[in-house]
């Protein structure tokens, strides 16, 4: 097929894509035509979107310090996957990474993979559903899981020794109903945007890069409220109603995110600096239950307001949780069993939680939703941070009545890459 012949939708990307290579003058000239402009610098003043004159807009660099999507402000959609390894061989891994990174970058920066498709006797090297999309502030995240180094007693790749120890399966906790194909994985890729077809995209490519050498273990989609619908960009709300994100670390203070998000000099292996380690808990959530519990039930099982997103007693979402508070039968305002309450403890451990809710059609067993939280925690010590916090909570949180914990994965994300770099040289 021609360009001419082909639908406008794909003409504007093949006339993106020509126009900034400097090759393939036909998609632009259909372009030119059409747009009665002279000029393809008239033309990025018309289309500025289409012909890439936006730069920045809504794309977030894959290059940097740090890999992007884990201090990145949250998008409105996540598309995660957890992936098993197929090869045994080390240069095989190393070539698969380098593929990812390239494509990763192209992606982010809101181009295609790969080659425009020219040639009709072969698959195109992009699958195309996101031609015409901006970059809709996608990043993506790599992480290695602790079956990347060894698994079933063996070491895969002549690379255990290099294992970190914080990177180990969690404790099981008290009611952990941890399912299999929700838990594990060697390696995970963590796409957010806000477009789900973009998310999407770039996991599906990424998979399919990997063919021969990783498989899909699990795959979980997820989504806040959209920053189209809110404008005012306030803390989402999970799908008990709550304002869920109010307390975490704040983005903007480098030394709080080195003490609490980033791996550190003498932490572990030096691979690792700069990298963190994300949790990830696939929690289930009891929402006909919760439909059908009081508001009062529900606020003192949160210890904060629903509508406000204040602790208990408090005006503001913002406002000071004061733990010694009681009320005039001398108990405290907020309940000893709240969830805010057991997650805070004595306020020595912080975690950078990065949730996205959940909504997977019903449960077959029960004919209720499969609705919940896909949990996601960076930290830079999983066994001081998230591993004493989550033993509180599963002993005495008043939440545990309306969840339950069904997945699990500890992954060590990786750190950042330079330009001409790849993803995970470090440890190679
Ligand atoms: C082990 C860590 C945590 C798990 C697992 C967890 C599950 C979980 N949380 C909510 C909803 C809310 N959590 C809130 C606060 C909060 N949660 C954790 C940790 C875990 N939550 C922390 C550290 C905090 C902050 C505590 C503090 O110091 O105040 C809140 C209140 C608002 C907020 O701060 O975000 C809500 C709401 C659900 C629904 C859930 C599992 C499904
Ligand atoms: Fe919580």
């Amino acid at each position: 097929m021609k360009d001419d012949q082909l639908p406008d939708y794909l003409t504007k990307q093949v006339s993106r894509r020509s126009l900034l290579k400097g090759i393939g003058l036909g998609g632009a000239g259909v372009l030119l035509a059409t747009s009665g402009v002279g000029s393809a610098l008239a033309l990025t003043d018309q289309f500025p979107d289409i012909l890439g004159k936006n730069n920045s807009k809504n794309k977030i660099n894959f290059y940097g310090t740090h890999q992007a999507g884990i201090t990145t402000e949250q998008q409105n959609h996540l598309y995660f996957a957890s992936l098993n390894i197929t090869t045994s061989n080390k240069a095989d891994l190393i070539s698969l990474f380098k593929k990812w990174t390239e494509a990763a970058a192209a992606m982010t920066s809101g181009e295609a993979i790969g080659q425009p498709a020219k040639n009709g006797l072969l698959p195109p090297d992009d699958t195309g559903e996101v031609a015409g999309l901006s970059a809709s502030n996608l990043t993506i995240t790599f992480g290695v899981g602790p079956t990347f180094f060894e698994k079933e007693g063996k070491d895969r790749f002549g690379l255990l020794h290099k294992k970190p120890a914080e990177l180990k399966d969690l404790p099981k906790f008290p009611l952990d109903a941890l399912e299999e194909r929700w838990t594990g994985g060697d390696i995970c890729i963590q796409a957010c945007s806000d477009d789900m077809q973009v998310a999407f995209h770039a996991v599906r490519n990424l998979v399919r890069i990997a063919r021969g050498k990783a498989v899909l273990h699990f795959t979980q989609s997820g989504f806040l409220r959209s920053k189209q619908s809110s404008g005012k960009n306030e803390t989402p709300r999970n799908l008990f109603g709550f304002k869920d994100g109010t307390i975490n670390p704040n983005l903007k203070d480098k030394q709080e995110l080195n003490e609490q998000v980033w791996v550190q000099r003498g932490d572990g292996p030096n691979w690792l600096i700069g990298g963190s380690y994300l949790v990830v808990r696939r929690i289930q959530m009891f929402i006909e239950v919760w439909d059908r519990t009081t508001l009062k039930d529900q606020e003192e099982t949160f210890g904060r307001h629903r509508d406000s997103g204040a602790p208990l007693s408090k005006k503001n979402e913002f406002d000071q949780v004061d733990l010694e508070e009681k009320n005039e039968n001398g108990q405290y305002v907020i309940p000893k069993t709240s969830h805010v309450r057991v997650a805070h403890g004595k306020g020595k451990e912080q975690i950078l939680r990065r949730a996205y809710s959940y909504a997977d059609g019903m449960d077959l067993k029960t004919g209720t939703f499969d609705a919940g939280l896909f949990f996601m925690s960076y930290q830079r010590k999983p066994s001081k941070q998230f591993v004493p916090m989550q033993q509180r909570l599963a002993q005495m949180d008043k939440l545990n009545e309306y969840i339950v914990h069904k997945g699990s994965a500890v992954f060590a994300c990786l750190p950042g890459v330079k330009k001409g770099g790849f993803i995970g040289e470090t440890l190679f």
